[in-house]
């Protein structure tokens, strides 16, 4: 049967009964292309003579290339649906081509000289002519940016392929604005390779990530021009734009499903080396935002079920928010996989941790008392309910400690990154406990004392019959463990996690223990930058030995490049450490998109800043922004109800977004919080105040270091809160703005 082959779409939106049209003739041409109701016809004076169209209806053509190969069967290369007469232009012009260099497939579009509107071209950076008598002064401007790094024409045209014509313009841009205008117009990996030079990536390691190898080009010169571009279209680096569709549901999606993300089918190289790739241990992936971390794993759980239809997988992260998301995404991108139902049944089991947790406790019946005891020591085991965070303050109440140490954030951390992973259970373990990473010594007197208060904490959630999310990941690892030693099969074969950067211990001993170390046993996403819960943890403390097996994603496919400048200047004079306790590296971050640059408004009060946000989201509305594609994010729940109220009496609806709300129709509103993981094409991010941002009250009564990280995590949260937008950020302030805003 003929293959298709969908390649960079040219088609602009199309009603739905065309749709269902292009999808009737493409599943027509994949099931015998000799059918005469297709009327695929060759195009007089085409360029390329393997273009062809096809009849859709009585108006559209379908514009294909035919590439014969070998074979039996053809593959048709789609580009779209359009009106007959610009079918048959464009069929005219459209070449496919093979990189002389490094034989990556290249769609080239005659007569649209791709670097006409381009920012900049070799002659506008060239000195002017200047006649006279006298020598002038050499004129002095920014300095070409790539040559800065070495890069010279060779290298660009020789080693990476890239055309002569871009090279040279890239060679005299002297901004990465300017790359970024040529990379816009510019064959998608060659732009994707110059964006990565202009941000300081050498020449081997962008080949590296385009999967560039000059050996390959070599091996197939002497296949006939149709099997070199075959090889061609299966470079991964093509892949970016050319998909082999495998059966007439992904091929129906993807004409029909108006929401068909890009994502689904074109993978950067890098991301489906990830998803795919055997690993001998867990493999970390981590990646700014928006680099595609969450599309990785979800085409990796995709993979590994598919692999084998036996295997247990579970994906999973902080939140059940963007758990849910996950399962909806997973759906979206493959409706016939297994999900599984429950924790240990064959198929893809996406879940929140904390659910995943309480799943395992479920099943442990009257047994669990035998995990309870090594990590609580003896209580009653009856669990009914979660200990709620009051107890922390009743059980310090009388305590001699200083406020830093009593406050509910040093008790309850040192809970949970000391007191549970290491099982301790009496006054002397604790005494002789290593705390690594604390961040303040205790002398023998204050271990005393926040022992005392530990075991009224332990005693009073004994009484109420009750625990915390840390005890139940730590009793659940225990059981885990317990069965495991007694010869029992371990639940799951293959562990995702997402976010990975706010689990806490107990939540890593338990994924830990879930799943038998080997092969492909864990894959996790983090983004260190992006810790807004708990503290930072260093895997190898339990027993997630990583050495060798990580890898970081650098493109930002979300944001445009003038958003993520901003919003990494956030982040600015902050020094993360990843999970596996090194400084995370954050250079070569980047993206190729280009957007209006971030605007701050900066109001005197609170009804003034109102306004503003009204205009704004008023200006997006009425430029026909689909609306709930906008996102108005807010520190707090209070300030939540501000916006939503100050926007209705300015005539515009907003719909607060809590759990489970519906998204239609209107604006959202969120916490900066439920914002992570999702994103929207305009953000404007609400009450960027001074006392707002970071928010006092939660730096009372904090040790010198507890609070030195509730700052960063703060930071991390207006990080995150920028980083949701796709085309328009927009901050506004009133009464002072925060400190952590980047003056540009
Ligand atoms: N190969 C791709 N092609 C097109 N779009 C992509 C690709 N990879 C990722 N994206 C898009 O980029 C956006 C960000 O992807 P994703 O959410 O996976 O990133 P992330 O690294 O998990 O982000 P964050 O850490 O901010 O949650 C999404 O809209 C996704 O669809």
């Amino acid at each position: 049967m003929p293959q298709i082959i969908m390649g960079p779409s040219q088609t602009g939106a199309l009603d739905s009964s065309v749709k269902k049209q292009a999808y009737a003739f493409l599943e027509k041409l994949s099931d015998n292309d000799a059918l005469p109701g297709l009327h695929i016809e060759p195009i007089n004076n085409a360029i390329d003579d393997r273009v062809r169209t096809g009849r859709v209806n009585d108006f559209y053509r379908a514009v294909l290339f035919k590439v014969q190969g070998h074979g039996a069967e053809a593959h048709y290369v789609y580009l779209g649906v359009l009106a007959h007469d610009d079918a048959i232009a464009f069929a005219k012009k459209a070449r496919l081509t093979v990189n002389p260099v490094n034989g990556i497939a290249e769609l080239i579009i005659a007569g649209e000289d791709q670097l006409a509107d381009a920012a900049v071209s070799p002659s506008a950076v060239e000195p002017p002519v200047v006649t006279t008598m006298t020598p002038a002064p050499e004129p002095v401007g920014p300095a070409p940016l790539l040559p800065t790094f070495g890069i010279d024409e060779d290298a660009l045209v020789k080693h990476l392929g890239i055309d002569e014509k871009l090279a040279l313009a890239a060679l005299a841009a002297v901004s990465e604005d300017q790359i970024l205008a040529l990379a816009d117009k510019a064959v998608q990996w060659q732009g994707l390779a110059l964006i990565d030079l202009a941000s300081g990536t050498s020449v081997d390691d962008v080949k590296t990530t385009l999967s560039i190898d000059e050996q390959a080009t070599a091996l197939v010169a002497d296949d006939g021009e149709d099997e070199r571009l075959l090889k061609a279209l299966q470079h991964p680096a093509a892949q970016m734009q050319f998909a082999f569709i495998e059966d007439d549901e992904e091929l129906r999606r993807a004409i029909e499903d108006t929401d068909f993300a890009a994502w689904r089918v074109f993978l950067h190289p890098e991301q489906r080396r990830y998803a795919t790739a055997l690993y001998n241990g867990p493999f970390r992936l981590s990646g700014g935002a928006g680099t595609g971390k969450t599309v990785v794993l979800l085409h990796r759980a995709r993979y590994l079920a598919r692999q084998n239809p036996q295997a247990r997988v579970v994906l999973t992260t902080f939140t059940k928010n963007l758990a849910d998301a996950m399962k909806a995404d997973l759906r979206r991108l493959d409706p016939t996989l297994p999900l599984a139902g429950r924790l240990g049944e064959p198929g893809v089991f996406v879940s929140g941790i904390d659910a995943a947790i309480s799943a395992v406790l479920r099943g442990g019946g009257a047994e669990l008392a035998l995990d309870i005891e090594p990590v609580l020591g003896s209580r009653s085991w009856e669990i009914g309910t979660r200990t709620p965070d009051s107890v922390w303050r009743d059980a310090a109440a009388g305590s001699e400690l200083p406020p830093d140490l009593k406050s509910k954030a040093f008790l309850s951390s040192e809970y949970a990154m000391v007191v549970l992973p290491a099982k301790i259970t009496t006054r002397d373990e604790y005494l002789t406990a290593r705390r690594p990473g604390r961040g303040v010594a205790l002398d023998r007197k204050k271990r005393l004392a926040v022992w005392s208060v530990i075991e009224a904490y332990r005693s009073r959630a004994s009484i109420e019959g009750s625990i915390d999310f840390a005890e139940a990941g730590a009793i659940a690892a225990t059981s885990l463990e317990r069965r495991a030693s007694a010869g029992e099969r371990r639940p799951v074969d293959h562990v995702l996690v997402d976010e990975g950067q706010d689990l806490n211990p107990s939540h890593w001993q338990f994924l830990r223990a879930l799943v038998e170390p080997g092969e492909n046993d864990m894959f996790m996403a983090e983004d260190s930058q992006q810790r807004i819960y708990g503290q930072r943890v260093v895997l190898g403390r339990y027993g997630i030995r990583v050495v060798g097996r990580s890898q970081r994603l650098k493109l930002n496919y979300r944001t445009t490049a003038q958003t993520l400048h901003y919003a990494v200047g956030v982040l600015e004079g902050e020094h993360f450490v990843d999970l596996e306790d090194a400084q995370a590296e954050s250079g070569h971050y980047r993206s190729a998109r280009s957007g209006p640059p971030p605007r701050v408004m900066e109001c005197s009060n609170l009804t003034q800043e109102l306004q503003s946000a009204a205009d704004v989201v008023g200006d997006w509305l009425g430029s026909g922004v689909v609306p709930e594609t906008i996102g108005i994010l807010v520190r707090d729940a209070k300030q939540a109800g501000q916006i939503s109220r100050g926007l209705d009496e300015r005539g515009i609806t907003a719909r607060v977004l809590d759990q489970g709300t519906q998204r239609d129709g209107h604006p959202l509103v969120m916490t900066m919080h439920r914002a992570k993981g999702m994103e929207f094409s305009r953000v404007l991010i609400f009450g960027v105040n001074d006392g707002l941002v970071p928010a006092q009250y939660l730096l009372k009564d904090l040790t010198e270091a507890d609070r030195a990280d509730a700052l960063t995590r703060e930071r991390s949260l207006l990080y995150v809160a920028a980083t949701r937008a796709r085309d328009e950020l927009v901050v506004t302030t009133s009464g002072g703005k925060s400190s952590f805003l980047p003056d540009s």
